[in-house]
Formats: C-alpha cells, structure tokens, sequence
C-alpha cells in the first residue's frame, strides 16, 4: 500500500453521518491478539524519594517491592522520580508539532530501511500485515560524546523549525539516561548483588533508543491495534502515557489495562534485562490499544547498554541458580535479530536464542 494513501487512512477524518470506509486488511489484527482486557492492573507504585536522596531504609523497601514486581510480569511505576512534570509537558507539546506536519513532509523524515531513526507511519515500509495503528517518531540518545545528540538530530535531519523540539528531547532524554541508570542500581539492589553499581557500567556509553507514539483516532479500534502484545527487546523501558489511557499488560493470564498516571513513569523490563537477570526477572507481555474519539500519545525511552559489551547475568545469580539460562550475546545481536530477522513479539527472547546459538553452530 503507498505510504500517502495508508497515512491518509490512518488519519482520515471522521465525517457526521458519512459512513467511514471499511479498516484495511492489512490493519486487522488477529483475533487471539484482539482479545478484551479484564479489569485493571493493580501497578506497585515504587516512591523513588528515599532511594534517590541515599535513605538506607527506604532503598530497602522499594527494593523489596521491585523485586516482586519484576518476579511476576516485569511491571512497575515509579513516583517522586524527580523529572520536572514542565519537562514533560513540553516533550508532549514538541511532540504534537512533528506529528501535526503535513503527511508528505512526515514522510521526508521516514526511516531508512533496516535503521531505527526517523519516521513511521503504521511500519508499512517494514511489514505487510498487522500494521500497528500508529505513527511513530524513534531517535537515539547517547551521551559519552557530550555532544548534544538530539538537538543535532532534530536540527540535521528534520530542519531547524525542529530546532526547540531537539532541545527539549535532548533535556528530556537526558532525565531519561539518568533516570534509567538509577533504575539498574535499584535492580540490582533487589537481585541482592554486592556491588549495587554492577549493571551501570554497561549502559553508561550505550546509545538508546527515544520513540514518540502518536495513535490517531480509528474508527474500528476492536479490529485493530496500536502496538501488538509484546516484550521491549531492550533492557528497561521508561514510558509516559497521557491521560487518554490504552497500555495494557498481560498478567494472571488475562489483559488487564494500566491506568494512566500523569505524575508516574511506568517501567517494564524488556528481554535484554531478562537475560541480564538470569531469566529471573520476567520480560513484560504488553500492547497498546486504540480508540475511535481521540488521539493516544506515549514517550517511550528505552534503555540500552553499549553495543558490543558481552551481556551475561552476574555470577553469582547463575552460581544460585545453578545453570545460565541464555547463551552470552550483544545488544547488537538482538537488535539486529529484531531490525533484520524477526519482528519483535511476545517470543523474541526465546526465537533470538535459538536463531543465535544455530547460527553460531553453523560457523
Ligand atoms: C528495539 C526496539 C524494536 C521496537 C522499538 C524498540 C523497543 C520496542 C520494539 C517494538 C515496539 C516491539 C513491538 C513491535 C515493534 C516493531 C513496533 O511495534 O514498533 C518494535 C519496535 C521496532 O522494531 O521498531
Ligand atoms: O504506547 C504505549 O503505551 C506502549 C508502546 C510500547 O509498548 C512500545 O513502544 O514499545
Ligand atoms: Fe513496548
């Protein structure tokens, strides 16, 4: 399907009383993914205050309640996590200016095929079927070059009337990476390893990934998804949803949906964490669904540790545990396997093990 003609179906605009042609096959979903959510999450929310200011007693606490979290469906929220709500507020309105640009120029800025940056509308360029009703904006954030990476992006490639939304993202990714860094000590606080800095130095000179998700309007939401159930690939995924509210996480064997929380960060562990963690730590099940009244936003940041560091859980979790449950790889094996070979879903962790222990035998 041309581009133009799928961006104009994903944001055609509803007419009274004319009837809306029918969805595009190529956005109807099956029907074992479409399946209705029962019932909220109940989401542990994780006050950072204590642990982020060095209170011994309350680091112990949340550690507590992470662990547990992350034993059960890799799920939590985090609070008093100190990034200014004016922040974030700004990351929405900057937002909103790229996705409101007119369709042909959001195209100029779409991705190169096997690379990550850029624009996408619904992946038509990547897949076939199952398109996700959804645009998105993905940049990286790295920041061991102290270069501003994201206001050189924005200004470079999507022009200097970007130049401010490349300022706030390059502060709000910022808050993001430190963010996120603290997040890996508090891990591994609660996996009661020694050294409490252990995973920091493998995502110090990562470059992660910034993905703005814009999910237009759909006038047959049932029939279709904004994002398909499954893992992040990556470590951990820090994300803000507004208040329109469509994340939902597959716990207890059923859909439950995450109730919005503007004051809150929702964190979910992705499969790199789990391998990370021995497999201890659960890879988050979930999907994001769509409505017909009004537009979905989310920011999502997603951690990533340096390329080519040799990811392997801590020994002594593997010592406890008795066997390591995942071959040694890199970020860059599994973003591959998911950019080149496999579109992620709810088994990439275990296909890319299997794809990356033959492909190593066939050597
Ligand atoms: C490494 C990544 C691949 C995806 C973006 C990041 C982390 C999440 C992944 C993704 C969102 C999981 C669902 C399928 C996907 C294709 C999507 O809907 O965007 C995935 C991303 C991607 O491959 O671009
Ligand atoms: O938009 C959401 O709430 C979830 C998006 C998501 O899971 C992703 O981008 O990986
Ligand atoms: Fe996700």
């Amino acid at each position: 399907m041309d581009s133009s003609l799928l961006l104009s179906t994903l944001n055609q605009e509803t007419v009274i009383g004319v009837e809306p042609p029918h969805l595009p096959t190529n956005f109807v979903w099956p029907m074992e993914d479409l399946v209705d959510a029962h019932g909220e999450l109940e989401v542990p929310v994780v006050n950072l205050s204590g642990f982020l200011t060095g209170d011994d007693e309350a680091t112990w606490c949340v550690a507590k309640l992470v662990h547990r979290a992350c034993l059960s469906h890799g799920f939590f929220q985090v609070i008093n996590h100190g990034v200014d709500p004016a922040l974030i507020a700004q990351a929405y309105a900057q937002m909103d200016k790229f996705f409101r640009v007119p369709t042909q120029r959001k195209l100029s800025f779409s991705k190169k095929p096997g690379l990550l940056w850029g624009y996408s509308g619904a992946h038509v360029d990547r897949f076939s079927s199952k398109l996700p009703w959804k645009e998105t904006l993905s940049f990286p954030y790295y920041d061991h070059t102290f270069e501003p990476v994201v206001a050189n992006y924005f200004n470079t490639t999507l022009g200097e009337d970007f130049q401010q939304t490349g300022v706030t993202f390059q502060k709000y990714c910022k808050a993001m990476k430190e963010l996120g860094v603290k997040l890996t000590e508090l891990l591994a606080i609660s996996l009661g390893l020694k050294d409490r800095l252990h995973y920091k130095e493998l995502f110090e000179e990562g470059c992660s990934i910034m993905r703005c998700n814009y999910y237009p309007p759909c006038h047959q939401p049932s029939l279709t998804l904004g994002t398909g159930p499954h893992c992040d690939p990556t470590s951990i995924t820090i994300l803000h949803q507004d208040q329109v509210g469509g994340l939902q996480v597959f716990a207890d064997k059923r859909w439950k949906i995450v109730q919005p929380r503007s004051d809150a960060f929702i964190v979910n562990i992705g499969d790199t964490f789990t391998a990370l963690s021995n497999g201890r730590y659960k890879s988050c099940l979930h999907r994001a669904v769509v409505n017909s009244y009004k537009e979905r936003r989310s920011l999502a940041f997603f951690l990533c540790p340096k390329e080519d560091k040799i990811l392997r859980p801590p020994q002594d979790i593997v010592r406890i545990d008795g066997t390591k449950h995942f071959p040694d790889f890199t970020w860059s094996d599994l973003l591959l396997f998911t950019q080149k070979h496999y579109r992620a879903d709810e088994a990439t962790l275990h296909n890319f093990t299997n794809w990356f222990l033959s492909s190593k035998t066939n050597k």
